[in-house]
């Protein structure tokens, strides 16, 4: 008879154990094994180990894998010039602030129109009255962006009242930039777009091209991006909510002194898609320069920054951009001393407060900064990117992750920004069906600001309408809404150079920030009059509101 293995318990033991757990005793290797089955079975039991752990390892592997792609999507709406594209900026500039500065050379250009497009709505507000808008066939409309202001009967008024600004003597000095900005649109604006094919670069510098193009080039580029008239023209007086287009789960790539008062947030989450496969730079002679949906814009500027970054300014081994006699910034650079002039004339300040016009609040940072941005080695800082401004048309996505925070660790952020024109907003709906949190912003120096793309509507009213309209949609009910009341420092300045909040709401308090802030609006209430029936919203002029129809 075969000695009993050493490891194996007495059978009395083995009993005892059987009592307790069956299995145990299933699994005892018989009385009378012989040493040749005991290697058999060790060896059984050594592969049935190793195929359990590699189960494991796999499950393990799949949990790890299932909590990293664990997606928060959140969409940032609000009107147009509401500030979502800068808070987008801002999640970038926080999270992957490497991708960020590679494309910071390539918002050279974007600046660059910006500046341009503020000295052209100047010229145009000290024209005299005969030649008011330049030539407004080449030029087109004069409220393209939110500066424009309501009529207010109360404008304190300069002791300059009357005087004229030499117009004649800025034109000729400054007709340079007038071309320029033309040749700033068609370098931006990619004439091989369309809505089948994304285009893929952008001309360097070097490629600048001599003359001015048509603009009708530039309007037909609008134009041609405008799918059965949805993007461009007058705006659409209801959304209504399409069926949701197929998932999409492709990425794309694309702190200031900026701050937000305060922000409420109710509780009221499913797979979002772009609602345009296409993407480009967008523009026309009469509207903002735009940005369309998706990915390939960024990928224009960062080959264009690429292209530039080469020759780093700090290097001084190979040639910069300014060595090229083609770069706009010589153009720039001849013109700065005039730009400021202009800028710091007190007869142009007069006739732009008279006009009521604030460039201030819109592409207008870059007026203070004639010197640097026109330097021949400008190279853009965080905070300029952040000031640049792209109209945005369609829906642009950006991913990131929290790597460092453990409690937000392998969760994948994805943030849709949209366009806030009123032509754009029927793009935000099939995203409401899976999304998860929404960032509202509401610019709440707007109150004296009426819409770019229809006059007749006060931006504080609209902004109202539409937040009335998010927050009351079906569709939404489940979504963490968060509000951002947005453009404080410009309501700071508003109120400090005397521009009353009575002129524009029903609202008998006192003129000054803090009390502003607090009527009638409390995160339980965010909008005014429900709490304090003396502050509320002005009755709408007759126009178009802003809904979002769930049907
Ligand atoms: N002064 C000030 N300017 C701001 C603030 N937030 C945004 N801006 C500026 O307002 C302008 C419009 O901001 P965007 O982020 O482009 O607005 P948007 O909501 O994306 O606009 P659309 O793309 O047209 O829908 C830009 O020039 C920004 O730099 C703010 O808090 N204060
Ligand atoms: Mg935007």
């Amino acid at each position: 008879m075969p000695p009993r293995p050493q490891a194996q318990p007495p059978p009395s033991a083995s009993r005892q154990r059987s009592s307790s757990d069956p299995f145990r005793a299933f699994l005892q290797p018989p009385e009378d094994e012989t040493p040749e089955q005991r290697e058999a079975r060790l060896k059984r039991e050594e592969e049935a180990k190793k195929r359990s752990d590699n189960i494991d390892r796999m499950l393990r592997h799949d949990e790890k894998s299932r909590r990293r792609k664990k997606t928060v999507k959140v969409l940032l709406l609000g009107q147009s010039e509401s500030g979502k594209s800068t808070t987008l900026k801002q999640f970038q500039l926080l999270h992957t602030p490497a991708a960020f500065r590679q494309e910071r050379l390539a918002w050279r250009f974007v600046i660059y129109l910006n500046l341009v497009r503020s000295i052209r709505r100047i010229l145009e507000a000290i024209a005299p009255e005969e030649n008011n808008g330049l030539d407004d066939d080449d030029y087109g409309d004069s409220y393209e962006t939110a500066s424009i202001i309501i009529s207010g009967p109360e404008r304190p008024s300069s002791s300059l009242a009357g005087s004229q600004p030499n117009y004649e003597h800025y034109r000729r000095r400054l007709a340079p930039l007038m071309d320029l900005e033309q040749r700033l649109i068609t370098v931006l604006s990619d004439p091989e777009d369309n809505d089948e094919q994304e285009a893929t670069h952008l001309p360097s510098s070097s490629s600048f091209p001599d003359a001015p193009r048509n603009l009708q080039h530039a309007a037909s580029i609008a134009s041609f991006h405008a799918p059965s008239g949805h993007m461009i023209g007058r705006p659409a007086p209801r959304i209504t909510i399409p069926p949701p287009p197929p998932l999409s789960t492709s990425p794309s790539t694309s702190s200031s002194s900026y701050g937000y008062s305060s922000f409420s947030s109710s509780s009221h989450g499913n797979p979002l898609s772009p609602t345009s496969p296409t993407a480009s730079i967008m523009s026309s002679s009469t509207n903002e320069l735009a940005v369309r949906t998706g990915s390939s814009w960024r990928r224009h500027f960062t080959n264009l920054g690429k292209v530039q970054s080469q020759k780093t300014p700090l290097s001084g081994e190979v040639e910069g951009w300014w060595e090229d006699p083609n770069d706009p910034v010589h153009t720039l650079n001849r013109s700065a001393e005039t730009m400021k002039e202009l800028w710091r004339d007190p007869r142009v300040r007069n006739r732009l407060e008279e006009k009521q016009i604030r460039l201030e609040e819109s592409s207008g940072f870059f007026l203070e900064e004639i010197t640097r941005v026109t330097a021949k080695m400008y190279f853009p800082t965080d905070d300029d990117v952040l000031k640049a401004r792209l109209k945005t048309t369609g829906v642009v996505e950006h991913t990131f992750s929290l790597a460092k925070d453990s409690e937000w660790r392998g969760v994948e952020w994805r943030i849709y920004d949209v366009g806030g024109a009123r032509n754009q907003r029927q793009a935000w709906a099939p995203y409401f069906d899976d999304v998860n949190a929404i960032i509202f912003l509401a610019p709440i120096s707007a109150f004296d600001q009426v819409l770019a793309e229809d006059p007749s509507v006060n931006r504080l009213e609209d902004s109202f309408q539409l937040w009335k309209s998010v927050v009351e949609n079906k569709l939404l009910a489940h979504v963490n809404i968060v509000l951002f009341l947005n453009k404080i420092d410009l309501l700071k300045k508003k109120l400090e150079d005397g521009v009353r909040l009575q002129h524009y709401l029903t609202y008998d308090h006192p003129n000054d920030y803090a009390t502003i802030t607090h009527c009638g609006c409390s995160p339980s209430s965010p909008h005014p009059g429900e709490t304090d029936p003396t502050c509320r919203v002005p009755q709408p002029i007759q126009h178009n509101t802003p809904e979002v129809d769930s049907e």
